[in-house]
């Protein structure tokens, strides 16, 4: 049990520096770090820059791992530095591993945001609101702050701390497997246990421990044909449209209520037991609690359970955009000469990303076919990562559930994530260690979307939260 006096003063010292806090993270939302846009690249290692300018503020050592280079958008770039930094080395203690990411989604203020997505901007009822604010700024810096926290009220660290810090999850983690695999026995030997924030709560009131993850493969299929874009008052109805021919096979991938229409996706998904029927009653989850993050009633289902079931235990087929497709307001009567639709497929447990590339390659030849157009077509599979399921009932999920007590007195729900983090089954195999993802941000954070936002309150409560895990760590039984 950690030292109720110690965690006060920690408490105490976090509450009195809110604004420090609040100040870093705006600093850290102003470097737009989008990996998925070469135009961003740069500030992408600024931000890895700024990370470490923090690691020698706070004495943490590190290295900064160069993965190597990669082709984006037909460049040559290199990859954004792996941070691992080391805090701490004491044979007494346990050692935790930490695992963040310092990229973000793309935002643009056209998108809908209702302020610069690059400015951190709170509102009236504390919503800080910017791109990565949740996801997954505020975590890292969150695991950060609490360092210091301990260094500046005195307060002696828990725990020996690795921390692995990327710049390259939104854009598939390039490089990232290669070092754990390659480090396994150096940098990471030692570890007892990994702690990943890069989730968030079910609903807005009740914290969470995440035992799981959907798995993704994402997939860019090409159709082409006229040498040019052309008018469609000139050749429309003279010519075959790669427009028309991508959105008929697009049709076909998944209906309106969400059922995925490629034949063999669903074959190997994992049989719902008894005992998983179980642990839903357990969960407080309202649709109103879905509304509310979507902003409408879109919903599918009307019923929890079928909700979170078709979030974290089945798949799901999303289209994402079109590349090359007039998008602009307007009336340009253009014809484009070659289209790029995207989608993606979030896998469960006993999927295979090899088999579900093979199940879409062959279904969408197959119906390319059926059309009889003179254009082409080419499939390419961006990346694929398996889903993740772990036990929620080893000693790091156990320390982590007394954190959640001591720091918002209540027992934390179990749950599961519909979203992808593809380095943590990495991290499972290849050190052989529990993970266990503790979310600092609320489930309405809108990750990924317009007005993305952290509350203060989550922050704040989420820099104690994560320290006195470390604590709990600390006191806990390991075996
Ligand atoms: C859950 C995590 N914070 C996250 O947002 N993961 C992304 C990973 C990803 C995969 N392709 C692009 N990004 C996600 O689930 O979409
Ligand atoms: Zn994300
Ligand atoms: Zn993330």
């Amino acid at each position: 049990m950690a030292n109720t006096e110690t965690l006060e003063r920690f408490f105490s010292y976090v509450d009195q520096n809110q604004e420090h806090y609040v100040t870093r993270l705006r600093e850290a939302v102003a470097i737009p770090s989008v990996s998925s846009d070469a135009d961003h690249r740069e500030d992408v290692y600024r931000m890895g820059d700024w990370l470490i300018g923090l690691f020698k503020q706070l004495n943490i050592s590190y290295e900064a791992a160069e993965p190597g280079t990669h082709v984006l958008d037909g460049k040559t770039l290199k990859l954004p530095p792996i941070l691992l930094g080391t805090y701490g080395n004491d044979p007494n203690k346990k050692t935790i591993l930490v695992y963040g990411h310092y990229d973000v989604q793309p935002a643009l203020i056209e998108d809908g945001w209702r302020s610069d997505p690059w400015k951190l901007t709170e509102d009236s009822t504390g919503r800080l609101v910017g791109r990565g604010s949740s996801d997954d700024k505020g975590p890292i810096i969150g695991w950060l702050n609490a360092i210091e926290a301990h260094q500046k009220a005195g307060i002696e660290f828990p725990v020996n701390l690795k921390i692995c810090f990327e710049g390259m999850e939104e854009n598939e983690s390039e490089g990232l497997d290669d070092l754990i695999l390659r480090e396994a026995n150096r940098y990471f030997k030692g570890v007892d246990a990994v702690c990943i924030s890069d989730n968030y709560w079910l609903g807005v009131t009740k914290p969470c421990l995440t035992y799981g993850l959907r798995g993704i493969s994402y997939f860019k299929v090409t159709v082409s044909g006229p040498g040019r874009d052309l008018h469609s008052g000139v050749f429309g109805g003279t010519v075959y449209e790669p427009m028309t021919d991508l959105i008929i096979l697009f049709s076909k991938l998944v209906t309106s209520d969400g059922k995925i229409l490629i034949p063999g996706i669903n074959d190997d998904v994992a049989e719902l037991t008894d005992e998983e029927k179980e642990t839903y009653k357990a969960i407080e989850f309202k649709i109103q609690d879905l509304q509310s993050a979507i902003e409408s009633q879109t919903n599918l289902f009307d019923n929890e359970t079928q909700t979170l079931q078709a979030r974290w235990r089945y798949p799901s087929l999303s289209i994402h955009g079109i590349e090359g497709a007039f998008s602009a307001p307007g009336v340009k009567t253009v014809l484009p000469c070659k289209v790029s639709g995207k989608f993606s497929i979030r896998s469960v447990p006993n999927m295979d990303p090899d088999k579900v590339t093979a199940c879409v390659e062959k279904y969408l030849k197959e119906e390319f076919a059926k059309l009889g157009s003179k254009n082409k077509l080419n499939i390419e599979s961006l990346h694929g990562a398996k889903a993740w399921v772990s036990s929620p009932n080893h000693w790091n999920f156990v320390a982590a559930a007394k954190a959640v007590e001591k720091v918002f007195k209540c027992k934390p729900d179990l749950t599961r994530e519909g979203g992808s983090i593809p380095v943590t089954l990495t991290f499972q195999d290849a050190l052989n260690k529990n993970v266990l993802l503790l979310p600092m941000g609320r489930g309405d954070d809108g990750a990924h979307s317009t007005n993305e936002k952290l509350d203060r309150s989550n922050y704040i409560q989420g820099i104690k939260l994560l320290g006195t895990y470390l604590h709990e760590v600390a006191a806990v039984k390991s075996t």
